[in-house]
């Protein structure tokens, strides 16, 4: 009788869930189809802490802003490392990396050289005119497009790099792309270390890390594979996750025709007879940045951030979180939640015109970057290029859907994968260029 009293007692230390199975838990149960619309409708039934297993691995499920604060920032450290997870080891160069990485000194200082070195507000600046190139070069394909009347698929041109393309839905060939990724990136590094490699005033991320190696100016022994690892940080967080918010925003705005004009005015009556929108331009375009916003709200395109691993055991809310817990933060459910917004699955870029909610990760009712110490560090490189992006689009042309398709057809399912994207490609065609 003591045994299964102090046996219940245990129990009830953590937070409830659904019933599992002896040796496999709730893998059974886990959709892996659209795994944050099944937590979020778990998580009504068993609330915003919610334990699982998968396997013999604890799981933890964070579902409402108030628990996220909690995770994000009063346990900040405690939930600060990332399990391990075989296909994005042989990604990161066995978690030589920072997005895969467990908390670590090698973490902690590789991040630093991402935040001062990479990716601080300099340096953003200093990639502008690369920027802008690739969204006028993109335009510009579109337009010849246009000029014949074609629906243009546009996450083939949003998502242009073929080996990020590769990465959505592929842990099946993983290790015929790990080969290939790898020498995609010694390929790079090759050519920046050529000699007649042109040295420019304003170096890339790549020029950047090279010096970094070559001077040994961080506290570990920067190698090759770190500089890869990192290559692959960039190019699946980085540039993954912006292609797919633009996906999301053209088609939140193809649904919704009244904001799409709306934004258009905005735009077009900034810029008036000048052929493309330049980076100046975007501190003038408030609309463009709450519709970016609102997009971001609810269609976040990592809904579960990128997991977490607890460091050591934990008491949150008054249960206890033991170490190892794998640690979802359902970043989808949060910002639909109707205690901190109204119509909350109402797309209404204008909720964000005149608040000081913002979506850095300060305010944890929307947490599109994540927060605290493992949050995105590339929020303003993200954004630098999903407005510039946007704004052009939008300004350049009008957008129409496929003949004989209604705004009501566009829908919003989505592809498995680490990045949320949509099932069924977004397909318009553009009309009246604006592009001479
Ligand atoms: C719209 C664009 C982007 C979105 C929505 C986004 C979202 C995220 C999210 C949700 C996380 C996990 C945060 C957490 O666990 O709390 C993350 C981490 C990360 N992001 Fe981003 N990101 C974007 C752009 C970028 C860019 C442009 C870069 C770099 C060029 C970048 C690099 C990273 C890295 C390195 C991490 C891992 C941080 C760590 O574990 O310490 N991201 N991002």
């Amino acid at each position: 009788i003591i045994y299964h009293k102090q046996k219940r007692q245990q129990k009830s230390l953590h937070p409830p869930g659904p019933p599992g199975l002896p040796f496999i838990g709730n893998l059974h149960q886990f959709d892996t189809s659209a795994p944050h619309i099944y937590l979020w409708q778990l998580s009504k039934k068993y609330g915003p802490l919610m334990s699982m297993k998968l396997g013999s691995v604890p799981v933890l499920v964070v579902s409402s802003p108030k628990m996220a604060k909690e995770v994000l920032k009063t346990h900040d450290l405690v939930f600060s490392s990332r399990p391990r997870v075989l296909g994005q080891d042989k990604l990161s160069y066995n978690r030589l990396d920072v997005a895969f990485a467990p908390y670590s000194e090698s973490w902690r200082e590789l991040r630093k050289i991402f935040v001062l070195h990479l990716l601080s507000n300099k340096q953003v600046q200093s990639f502008r005119l690369i920027r802008e190139e690739e969204v006028f070069r993109m335009i510009r394909s579109l337009s010849v497009r246009g000029e014949f009347g074609q629906a243009t698929n546009l996450s083939d041109d949003v998502v242009s790099n073929e080996h990020v393309y590769l990465l959505s839905g592929m842990i099946g060939r993983l290790d015929k792309v790990c080969k290939e990724l790898d020498e995609f990136y010694q390929e790079l590094i090759d050519e920046h270390l050529d000699p007649s490699w042109p040295k420019s005033e304003n170096p890339n991320i790549l020029d950047l890390l090279i010096k970094l190696k070559e001077e040994k100016a961080c506290s570990i022994d920067l190698n090759w594979d770190h500089v890869k690892a990192i290559l692959m940080d960039i190019f699946i967080a980085g540039t993954d996750t912006g292609a797919a918010t633009i996906i999301w925003t053209m088609t939140a705005l193809m649904k919704h025709p009244t904001s799409m004009k709306k934004l258009q005015n905005e735009i077009r009556e900034l810029i008036g007879e000048k052929a493309q929108v330049n980076e100046d331009d975007l501190p003038k375009l408030p609309y463009l940045k709450a519709v970016i916003k609102e997009t971001l709200r609810l269609y976040p395109p990592a809904p579960l951030l990128l997991p977490r691993e607890t460091l050591e055991k934990c008491n949150l809310n008054g249960y206890t979180i033991p170490p190892k817990t794998l640690v979802y933060v359902n970043a989808w459910a949060i910002a639909r939640d109707p205690e901190y917004w109204e119509n909350p699955n109402e797309f209404q870029p204008e909720r964000f015109l005149n608040t000081n909610v913002d979506i850095i990760g300060q305010d944890f009712q929307v947490i599109p970057f994540g927060a605290g110490r493992r949050g995105c560090p590339g929020i303003s490189m993200g954004l630098a290029t999903v407005e510039i992006a946007l704004a052009n689009l939008v300004y350049s042309f009008d957008w129409d859907l496929p003949s004989g398709m209604k705004k009501e057809d566009i829908d919003t399912e989505v592809l498995p994968g680490l990045t949320m994207h949509k099932k069924i490609p977004l397909s318009l065609v553009p009309r009246n260029n604006k592009y001479p």
